[in-house]
């Protein structure tokens, strides 16, 4: 076979960006308790059935009084009840009348103002107070915060730690939510033995879905580790069947490039759904994406080399991520920075090199840039993105970085 007919001309990054963002789809919604909802995003709007604050309540420790009966403070006046809050009562105070109120109590009928414990004397039969006080002061009005009816969560809310306390507050236990995709990560290669046991020759510890599941988890998806598949294609799809079940994506990493022994390619290659393609970055050049199953089950498979599985991940899976989950799929967020020495990247590629990004604005590229130079990955806190038509740049130029 000529050279010309085994390589298949370059497909650009954006072109296979957006047929993966064509082919996901966002994940139907689901009801889940606020104690699973973290991470998740709102698939309905939610509004608030009461009033926030329900009622009127003080916003401090003092005492409730009519601001008239204090004007001419020092005043002395009697203390007729105390309300803490919880307190259910409904208590009235009258002219020349205070009650001992707590932070978060009911506000008595009649008071039009709280005097904080530190302008008195703490007195709780009689208090004396020591310096007047405005109308409406440390009471916290029925509805300050939020209208019965008002939306307080729109669609599409990404659910946070703020986003489920406001939950909580309106009273909900569960909601409908775009739930975080299930993925499942699939390693492929006979050289792969787990971490923490003994390395035969020729073995490596298996280390990308270390990184893939924990990119996952900070992509908002549940990652699922299903081992190691050696070099078998009937293997490695009786492994993908298994995996099914319980993913909304499967990525695989390795083997598929041009190797003798290449199971993700030899296996998926004949269903004709996932199309393997050369695309134009560096690293991560050799991509498969395509969908698998039943249920058309979005399979990303990625290259084996360290490096190239990770910067495949955030260029490709992360956004189809954002788009399952329901959220707007932006641009890579990317910031400008200035290079502190010259960079090469290869004609028609786009790049991404390893760099650390500083405060002051400057990238530093690291020295090994490997695809198999996993370690140096890690001392990088950015990639530096270095586009297709650009194989040089000199100490200072300005580039677009994402940071890590
Ligand atoms: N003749 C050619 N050879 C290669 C080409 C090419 O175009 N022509 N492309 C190179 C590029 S670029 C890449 S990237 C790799 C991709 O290869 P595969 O996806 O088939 O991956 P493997 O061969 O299985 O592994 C590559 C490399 O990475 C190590 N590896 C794989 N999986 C893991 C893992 N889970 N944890 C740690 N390390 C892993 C593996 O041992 C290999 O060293 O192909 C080039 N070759
Ligand atoms: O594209 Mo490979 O991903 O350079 O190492």
């Amino acid at each position: 076979m000529s050279e010309t007919s085994r390589v298949s001309p370059m497909r650009s990054v954006d072109e296979h960006l957006a047929e993966i963002l064509r082919t996901v789809r966002v994940l139907a919604p689901l009801e889940l308790e606020l104690d699973h909802a973290l991470g998740t995003t709102l698939a309905e709007e939610v509004l608030s059935p009461i009033p926030l604050p329900p009622f009127d309540n003080s916003a401090m420790d003092g005492y409730a009084v009519r601001a008239e009966d204090v004007r001419q403070a020092p005043v002395t006046l009697p203390v007729i009840d105390d309300v803490a809050a919880g307190d259910g009562r409904m208590l009235v105070i009258g002219p020349g009348m205070v009650t001992r109120i707590m932070t978060g109590a009911p506000l008595p009928v009649g008071a039009d103002a709280v005097v904080p414990v530190e302008w008195t004397d703490g007195g709780t039969a009689r208090v004396t107070i020591s310096r007047p006080v405005q109308e409406r002061h440390a009471i916290r009005r029925a509805g300050e915060d939020v209208h019965a009816g008002d939306v307080v969560l729109p669609v599409g809310t990404a659910i946070g730690p703020a986003q489920l306390g406001v939950l909580a507050g309106v009273g909900r236990r569960r909601v409908l939510v775009r739930p975080r995709p299930r993925v499942v990560v699939i390693s492929t290669g006979a050289e792969l033995v787990e971490p923490g046991t003994p390395l035969g020759t020729g073995q490596i510890w298996e280390s990308n879905s270390y990184a893939l599941i924990a990119a996952v988890r900070e992509a908002g998806g549940q990652g699922y580790r299903a081992g190691i598949v050696a070099d078998d294609a009937t293997r490695f799809l009786d492994q993908l069947d298994a995996q099914l079940l319980r993913a909304d994506v499967v990525i695989t990493s390795g083997g598929v490039s041009m190797g003798a022994y290449e199971p993700v390619k030899e296996a998926l290659g004949p269903l004709g759904t996932v199309r393997f393609d050369r695309v134009a970055m560096q690293p991560g050049m050799p991509q498969g994406f395509g969908v698998v199953g039943e249920d058309q089950v979005p399979l990303f498979a990625l290259p084996g080399n360290p490096v190239s599985s990770f910067v495949s991940f955030m260029v490709f899976v992360r956004p189809a991520l954002r788009k399952m989950r329901g959220l707007p799929v932006e641009p890579t967020r990317t910031v400008r920075a200035v290079t502190t020495s010259a960079l090469r990247s290869p004609q028609g590629k786009r790049s991404h090199l390893r760099g650390v990004l500083t405060a002051d604005g400057a990238v530093a590229p690291v020295q090994r840039q490997g695809s198999h130079q996993f370690a140096a990955l890690a001392a990088a806190n950015a990639l530096i993105v270095v586009p297709e038509d650009v194989t040089e740049l000199p100490e200072g130029a300005t580039v677009e970085v994402i940071p890590l």
